[in-house]
């Protein structure tokens, strides 16, 4: 007998074919009820309350799947999984439209007061004045992050004769000509929009995207709507420009702290809000609940599930053989990513030398889900890396060469982005371990962890010593350095590790000198 604990109110028809299913027996309780059994289950299903932590895993033994019913798995310890080896699966877009009708219900009750009128005249009230609202119509739409969510507002606010102004860095020209949006600067949104929504992930990018800063430069009388993560606006932030009357109102369904408890938002009339209810319709819950259903009957049937967002079940065998290059590849990944902060269209990788004669396919997605991990809001991992980067209209290909450049096993990955194309070179060096051999035309060699600075400069006297030198005077320790040239006088690159992450401050610095043509800091 198989056992399923359902710990979050869910679809029960979504939950059907489980429950329907004779081998497996379906608990639904939440985890605090059934604190002795715990050790019993083989897979959970939980929405955003259930918190999957650390010592949960450590009481569910024998757990081997956990079913997300949402998008958002920020309540569930993905490294803690991975640590347990328990597969997280979500359901990434059985919510998607009825989180874009919610915003766009909050930006018209917003708009034209239906909250706050809808209180007075319950309370016998009768003041039609009071309540003069703002058209949506021919007002400028500003949407911070343009993926699933974004994409379906544009489309209803082009409907309602809405301009729409899109800030998201890794939308490429393609898919926005397909959706017939322009992406601007986030200083163009700002300045120029008249309502701003935010749809990023709660990333380290996106915390406070939207602050006291980024708040003053927009239009006074802005509405701002946040049905997305707490934290994306930052709360204080937004007070304040509530309070000296520069915002006109906002719409949250979200908040740092859920419920909020002592919060000084819920205390303005011009602040409306809702308890995270984007995903809260029958539609939505049966989708997501159908959807994480069928996954855990496919997995625990032993076939392949599509949106799994941690590690893929692999054999120990294969696993021990790839490891290196895996690590490797998703390292490279992850530079490339940080190097090359432009859309992006096409991901190539061309293995070399015996890491050719391995299953490169999952090297391949190892390095795309390193490149993409900085830039979604899904754990993306070799299962998904490949779905992602289609979604946003990343090509990738990957190519075995005969060349022979000297190492037993390389591999090289091109970018081809928006105005800018970057290459890099690794090999994995057995009992001595992974190496950046090239970036772009140059030969360089270093060992790919931690802090790092990549410099573009010129091949002059004194810039080295001048990198030196601004890097002491704030007390900055360089652990390694290596640099390379083409040649004598003309571009060279520096690449220097560091023990502690750089603040921003010191880059622009650096990169304010006159031979240095480009400062990037690159954190793994
Ligand atoms: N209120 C609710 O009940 C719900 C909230 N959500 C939240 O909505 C958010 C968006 O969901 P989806 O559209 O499905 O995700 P998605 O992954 O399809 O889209 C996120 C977009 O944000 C962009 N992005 C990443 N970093 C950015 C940055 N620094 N600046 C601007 N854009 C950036 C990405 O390129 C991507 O296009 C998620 O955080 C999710 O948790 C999702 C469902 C329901
Ligand atoms: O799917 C998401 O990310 C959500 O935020 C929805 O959360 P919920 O399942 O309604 O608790």
């Amino acid at each position: 007998m198989i056992h399923v604990l359902v710990s979050d109110s869910m679809s029960s028809e979504g939950l059907q074919p489980l429950l329907d299913a004779a081998h497996i027996n379906v608990v639904q309780k939440k985890v605090e009820e059934v604190d002795h059994e715990l050790h019993l289950f083989d897979a959970l299903l939980v929405r955003s309350a259930t918190k999957v932590t650390e010592e949960l895993f450590e009481k569910m033994t024998n757990l081997k799947i956990v079913g997300r019913a949402g998008v958002g798995v920020d309540n569930i310890d993905i490294e803690a999984a991975t640590k347990h080896g328990v597969v997280v699966i979500n359901a990434p877009n059985g919510n998607t439209i009825s989180t874009a009708e919610h915003t766009f219900a909050m930006m018209a009750s917003l708009l034209r007061h239906i909250p706050q009128a809808n209180v007075t005249v319950k309370s016998n009230e009768w003041n039609r004045s009071a309540f003069v609202g703002t058209e949506l119509y021919s007002k400028s739409l500003g949407i911070i992050g343009f993926g699933r969510i974004g994409g379906e507002i544009a489309k209803r606010a082009r409907v309602f004769g809405m301009n729409i102004l899109v800030f998201d860095p890794f939308l490429t020209k393609d898919r926005a000509e397909k959706i017939g949006v322009s992406n601007c600067t986030l200083d163009e949104l700002l300045t120029n929009a008249d309502i701003i929504t935010v749809h990023t992930p709660l990333i380290k990018e996106t915390r406070g995207i939207l602050n006291k800063e980024t708040i003053a430069k927009t239009k006074k009388g802005v509405y701002l709507l946040n049905c997305a993560r707490g934290g994306i606006i930052d709360e204080a932030g937004l007070i304040h420009h509530l309070e000296n009357g520069h915002v006109a109102g906002a719409a949250l369904d979200v908040f740092e702290v859920e419920p909020p408890v002592n919060n000084k938002l819920l205390k303005f009339d011009n602040v409306i809000v809702t308890p995270h209810l984007g995903a809260s319709t029958k539609e939505a819950q049966l989708n997501v609940a159908a959807q994480v259903t069928q996954e855990i009957l496919n997995f625990l049937d032993g076939k392949p599930v599509t949106s799994s967002i941690n590690l893929p079940t692999l054999t120990k065998e294969l696993f021990d053989k790839i490891q290196p290059f895996y690590h490797l590849a998703k390292k490279m990944g992850n530079i490339v990513s940080q190097c090359m902060k432009v859309p992006v269209q096409e991901v190539a990788i061309q293995y070399e030398g015996s890491v050719a004669e391995l299953e490169t396919s999952f090297i391949t997605k190892a390095l795309l889900s390193g490149f993409l991990g900085a830039r979604v809001d899904i754990t993306v991992n070799e299962v998904n890396a490949g779905m992602i980067a289609k979604e946003r209209g990343i090509s990738f290909s990957e190519k075995i060469t005969s060349n022979n450049s000297g190492y037993e096993n390389l591999l090289e990955v091109k970018v081809f982005g928006d105005n800018q194309n970057f290459v890099l070179r690794g090999t994995h060096v057995p009992h001595y371990g992974e190496r950046i051999v090239g970036i772009n035309d140059f030969n360089i060699d270093f060992y790919p962890t931690g802090h790092l600075l990549y410099i573009q400069h010129q091949d002059k006297p004194g810039v080295i010593g001048r990198v030196g030198k601004v890097l002491g005077d704030h007390e900055v320790n360089i652990a390694t350095m290596q640099v390379g040239r083409k040649e004598k006088g003309g571009e060279a690159i520096m690449m220097l590790a560091f023990d502690r992450p750089l603040d921003d401050t010191l880059t622009s610095q650096l990169a304010a000198y006159d031979d240095i043509v480009s400062v990037k800091s690159i954190d793994l």
